[in-house]
């Protein structure tokens, strides 16, 4: 059992822009028997919503199956949705603010994967790995927390400051700087922040970032925090410590009220009272977890401060081991540093062909950054020299969109860096895995022969491609998770535009374009993010042997922070190899 330890909450009142002392007993939200509906549409994305949650329940928003429920209902307390009828007054939506403005007091943080209408360009994700340009050189604290730019040591030479500061401020004035200071130091050191406030926010990983969003929105002060899966990304600690935080914060002041968004397969926060279990047909339960939980299905085990790490003893019985191939990689003594900072130190791990792994390590453990490592696209992998061998050829031997074929990835970078020009379809996106680019290629957008120049018309590995299309195709498509599978045929879902489809469509067609060229090796870095639980079991079926997928040719790495979104158990002989420290190390079986 992993124990967390953590500080209790400082002695100093809270910069609390606060509200009416009696409004502490009026309901936080009330929604009555309203449906719900997206601006501009007639039908309802929810109907027949009762919502009143009281300041002493704490509510989470599950949905049973399509991600898009949720946003609804966020959406609606957000103003971004119609409800109808609206909430009555005296009160309104939101009864506890009285009249104060719900902009000012009610914060979102959505976790889930950017969707529809997020620009069209392409960004280069691999920028972060390089020395870090001019314009990404604003740190966290820029960034994030403007307001405490300048740490103001109690050593410092006041001279050296800007002018403004030497400005005669209130003593009151001076005070509220002084708690908001020691509110930031608190929040940043319970997130375990401290260390990363002066790196170049372009630097941090994938859960450091969530943990500053989440910071930066708690220092804002809103009275009621929507926090749309938050725990998504975030290592088991971070998990703890941020569930632990956001009760206590409640106990102690009793702000913000947090309601957390979560998708079925998620555990429940132990302090959750409520739940708005939102159906697949736009119906709404919602009442006490244990009313709703009994007539529907039971939620995966809460998680609390002393849950299990990533439980890597279990895998220790039924273990069988698969036979190997090949070696893919092998890396023998790779280190990664940035200046004095080391991020891998020696590390050696070999995947061989037919080895399924499952990567595992602490949010900045250096996850990512070892999987640009074999993607190529780290500059620090061409330093590596025979310590770093890539299909047996070191780095610098190879040409890039040659590597690149060899490999099919997805990745929380990627998705967000993959382009959604209109014009682009779900066939143009899938075909562009051929390739390992981000353009789609070739006369039937199936991608180029390996030379970069025209493949073969009629030819067999034209054909190849064609059959690989519709193969990935019926193997993820709407046929294998759509609750109307019979009302989309595969021809039309390919015609349908990448940019329309909803975050978790958008991760399926990703992975489908991971797999379409059979790749001797697939990376698959937080691949279930937004899907729902139907479409994380049809990936798992495809995945695990048998299912189709993978080939014993092909080796396969998942990263992941939940044990259950690995394919495969250990009667599948999965691997883990983990990162701790900046060391690596294969962990038995
Ligand atoms: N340019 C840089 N300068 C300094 N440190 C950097 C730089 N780029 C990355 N890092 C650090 O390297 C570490 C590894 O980051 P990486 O993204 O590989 O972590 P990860 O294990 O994938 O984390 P997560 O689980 O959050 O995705 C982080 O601590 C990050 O702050």
């Amino acid at each position: 059992m992993q124990h967390v330890t953590l500080r209790r909450l400082p002695r100093f009142p809270r910069l609390v822009s606060r509200i009416h002392h009696d409004a502490t007993s009026l309901p936080i939200v009330n929604i009555p028997k309203s449906s719900i509906y997206e601006l501009g549409e007639q039908e309802p994305a929810l109907r027949d919503v009762s919502l009143v949650v009281q300041p002493h329940d704490s509510w989470a928003v599950v949905s049973a199956d399509a991600a898009a429920g949720k946003a609804a209902l966020f959406g609606a307390l957000m103003g971004t949705h119609r409800i109808s009828p609206p909430a009555p007054p005296p009160g309104g939506l939101f009864p506890f603010l009285r009249d104060a403005d719900p902009h000012r007091y009610v914060q979102m943080v959505r976790f889930a994967h950017r969707g529809k209408g997020s620009g069209d360009g392409f960004y280069d994700f691999t920028a972060r790995y390089g020395s870090v340009r001019e314009e990404d050189k604003r740190t966290l604290r820029e960034t994030f927390f403007p307001e405490m730019a300048r740490p103001i040591h109690e050593l410092a030479i006041s001279s050296l400051y800007h002018a403004e500061q030497l400005e005669p401020v209130s003593e009151v004035d001076a005070k509220a700087k002084e708690r908001q200071r020691a509110y930031f130091d608190f929040l940043t050191a319970r997130l375990r922040l401290t260390d990363l406030l002066d790196l170049p926010m372009i630097a941090l990983s994938n859960g450091q970032t969530r943990r500053a969003r989440i910071a930066k929105a708690l220092l804002a002060d809103p009275k009621l925090l929507l926090l749309d899966e938050p725990l998504t990304g975030l290592d088991v600690k971070s998990r703890a410590i941020l569930l632990d935080l956001l009760d206590e914060l409640q106990r102690t002041w009793a702000s913000p009220h947090v309601i957390v968004g979560l998708r079925a397969q998620d555990p429940l926060p132990d302090w959750t009272t409520h739940v708005a279990l939102i159906e697949d047909d736009g119906k709404v339960q919602t009442g006490k977890k244990e009313d709703v939980f009994s007539t529907t299905f039971t939620p995966s085990a809460p998680i609390t401060s002393t849950s299990p790490s990533a439980t890597v003893d279990s895998a220790s019985s039924g273990y069988k081991a698969r036979p190997h191939g090949n070696a893919l990689i092998d890396m023998t003594g790779v280190n990664v540093a940035y200046g004095p900072r080391k991020v891998l130190s020696d590390i050696r791990w070999t995947i061989h062909a037919n080895s399924r792994w499952h990567l595992i390590g602490e949010n900045g453990a250096g996850k990512t950054t070892l999987l640009a490592l074999l993607t190529g696209e780290h500059p620090q992998s061409y330093t590596q020299s025979s310590n770093l061998l890539l299909f047996d050829r070191e780095r610098s031997k190879w040409a890039t969109p040659l590597l690149l074929r060899n490999i099919g990835r997805v990745s929380p970078e990627m998705f967000n860096a993959f382009p959604r020009r209109h014009n682009l379809t779900v066939w143009d996106a899938i075909g562009t895995g051929f390739d390992g680019g981000f353009v789609p290629k070739g006369e039937l957008g199936v991608g180029t022969a390996e030379d970069g120049g025209r493949l073969e018309a009629g030819g067999q590995e034209e054909q190849w491609r064609l059959h690989r299309m519709y193969e990935v195709m019926c193997a993820l498509g709407p046929s294998q998770w759509h609750t109307h599978p019979q009302s989309i045929t595969e021809e039309q879902y390919f015609r349908r535009p990448f940019a329309d489809l909803s975050p978790g469509e958008q991760s399926m067609v990703l992975l489908m374009r991971a797999l379409v060229g059979a790749p001797s090796l697939v990376l698959l870095d937080e691949a279930w993010a937004g899907m729902d639980k139907a479409m994380v079991q049809a990936a798992h079926r495809y995945l695990q042997d048998g299912g189709g997928g993978l080939t014993e040719e092909q080796a396969c790495i998942v990263v992941s922070h939940w044990e259950e979104e690995v394919p495969w158990g250990p009667e599948e002989g999965v691997q883990r190899f983990r990162l701790d420290g900046g060391r690596g190390e294969r962990i038995f079986p």
